[in-house]
């Protein structure tokens, strides 16, 4: 093949495979390498017509010799030292002005730190929707200088998903930005997928019901306010049959949930910013306690299995739809004050808006729910989405449903971790007087940290701490 191809592509596993059939079915020629080095030859030929875009190179000098210049590489591979290395690898072949854009699930800080020190031009590129959004649209959130996102636009913009004609493909901002919002967008799934699977639990648990009984009731809530991808799978992950013992597919499938990081990232990240994530902390708390099956069964052991069933009546699924709904408020408010807060620690012009329309389509959060977000979003990105009339009003509407199964399924030992910290988020962001000042106190009392006072706003307060220490009957908390 002569033709110089328009971009290159390294890692041809799920993500890489499928990515680089969407770009070759848009009319772009493709090279691709791969660490084993048969798979770009056997992947061309099982690519049927689309072969005759897609060149496979059996080394790097080869992809490189085979891209058009500028030329653009994108690694679909590992994140962590499988990039640095392949980065390594590849820049002294490359001219200085060539692009390397890293389409893994990077952590933001080593983006940053990659585009600062890879030794040339560097985009790092959030890529949502799985395969099957690689196939046939994904998401796409960018982050780098703007000029190199800029040249490999158009063939990104003609693969990923499009709402109503738009492309949900977009620079998020300068470096890191991109794999900051993937970051945090994978954090809200983790939350978004503990919730869905907590109202699994109290139906199959509390209610009882099979895993086939399940599915409609999802697919029912895929029809409303809910509609969502993840609901959607939901229901059909519920209605799988297991073609070995002929069951439930779900039945057989070990109750440990796997991660490869990005929600601990959320997590760590949001700690560092102090824009609390709670419901996404409960998401990876559940995984990890999930994981911990032998200490669970210990635990049942010792303790009992808890009084699950619920009574007649109790939790029916309209009411945990609204609860859903109402939790599912939470977990995004959260995530885009998050992405908010970092907008302003790291000076990124981050577009809230910009950023709820690109998760509109494609991306494993797609929701109906986004855009409407997108839409509150653009009245006042710096309002808390819990606050936009939309939402409120929705909020308004649910809550009750919310405390009810958070309640009713805690009273019943049903772990409803996330659901319960989406809950205890709007009781705090709806109480104007907190019970902070008792902490204040307590700080002062032990260390002198000073508090500040309600009455006339002066800081650096001291209680009269001393004194009840050298009288510990006296009480009263008066001085002198
Ligand atoms: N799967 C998903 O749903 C999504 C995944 N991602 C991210 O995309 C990236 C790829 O994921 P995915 O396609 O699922 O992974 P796979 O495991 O399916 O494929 C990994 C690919 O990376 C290659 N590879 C592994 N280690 C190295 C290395 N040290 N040097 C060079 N190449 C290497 C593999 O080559 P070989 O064939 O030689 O093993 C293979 O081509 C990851 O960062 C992942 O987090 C992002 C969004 C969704
Ligand atoms: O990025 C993704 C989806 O958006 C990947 O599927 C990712 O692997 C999901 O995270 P985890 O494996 O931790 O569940």
């Amino acid at each position: 093949m002569d033709r110089q191809a328009d971009i290159g592509l390294v890692g041809l596993g799920t993500m890489g495979a499928a990515l680089s059939l969407n770009i070759a079915e848009k009319g772009f020629d493709i090279a691709v390498w791969n660490r084993k080095s048969d798979r770009p030859h056997e992947f061309r030929k099982q690519a049927g017509e689309l072969g005759a875009r897609i060149h496979p190179a059996d080394t790097l000098e080869d992809l490189v010799a085979s891209l058009s210049t500028p030329r653009a590489i994108i690694l679909m591979i590992p994140s962590g030292d499988p990039v640095d290395d392949m980065i390594a690898k590849l820049r002294p072949l490359l001219d200085a002005d060539d692009l390397i854009i890293d389409a893994g699930n990077a952590n933001f800080h080593d983006t940053i730190r990659r585009t600062a020190d890879s030794g040339g031009p560097f985009l790092g590129m959030g890529v949502s929707g799985g395969e099957e959004g690689a196939r046939h649209g994904p998401s796409i959130m960018g982050g780098g200088k703007r000029e190199h996102w800029d040249r490999v636009a158009p063939i990104l913009e003609a693969i990923s998903a499009k709402y109503e004609g738009a492309p949900c493909a977009a620079w998020m901002g300068e470096s890191g930005a991109g794999h900051f919002v993937k970051t945090v967008h994978n954090g809200i799934e983790y939350a978004d997928m503990q919730m869905i699977a907590e109202t699994y639990g109290i139906l199959r648990d509390g209610h009882g019901m099979s895993a086939p009984d399940i599915a409609p009731v999802f697919a029912g809530w895929n029809e409303g306010v809910l509609q969502s991808y993840l609901v959607e799978i939901s229901a059909k992950v519920a209605a799988a049959t297991d073609a070995a013992t002929g069951g439930p597919l779900l039945e057989v499938i070990v109750d440990a949930a796997g991660q490869k990081g990005t929600g601990r990232w959320t997590v760590i990240e949001a700690q560092h910013l102090a824009a609390p994530v709670p419901a996404i902390e409960a998401a990876v708390v559940a995984r990890n306690l999930s994981a911990r099956r032998e200490e669970r069964a210990t635990g049942e052991s010792l303790f009992g299995a808890a009084p699950k069933p619920l009574p007649e009546g109790a939790l029916e699924p309209a009411l945990l739809e609204e609860a859903l709904i109402c939790g599912k408020i939470m977990c995004y408010a959260q995530g885009f004050t998050m992405i908010a807060a970092a907008a302003r620690q790291f000076g990124w012009t981050l577009d809230l808006p910009a950023i709820a329309r690109v998760w509109r389509e494609g991306c494993i959060i797609r929701s109906a729910m986004l855009n409407d977000m997108a839409d509150a979003l653009a009245e006042d990105p710096d309002r808390n989405l819990l606050f936009a009339p939309f939402f409120a009003a929705h909020v308004k509407r649910t809550q009750h449903a919310l405390r009810e199964v958070v309640s009713m399924a805690t009273a019943h030992g049903l772990a409803v971790p996330a659901l319960s910290s989406g809950l205890a988020y709007f009781d705090q962001m709806r109480t104007a007087r907190g019970t902070a000042n008792m902490i204040q106190g307590q700080r002062d009392f032990f260390g002198l940290h000073g508090f500040a006072r309600l009455d006339d706003g002066t800081t650096g307060q001291h209680g009269p701490w001393a004194d009840a220490a050298a009288n510990p009957d006296d009480t009263s908390g008066k001085q002198g």
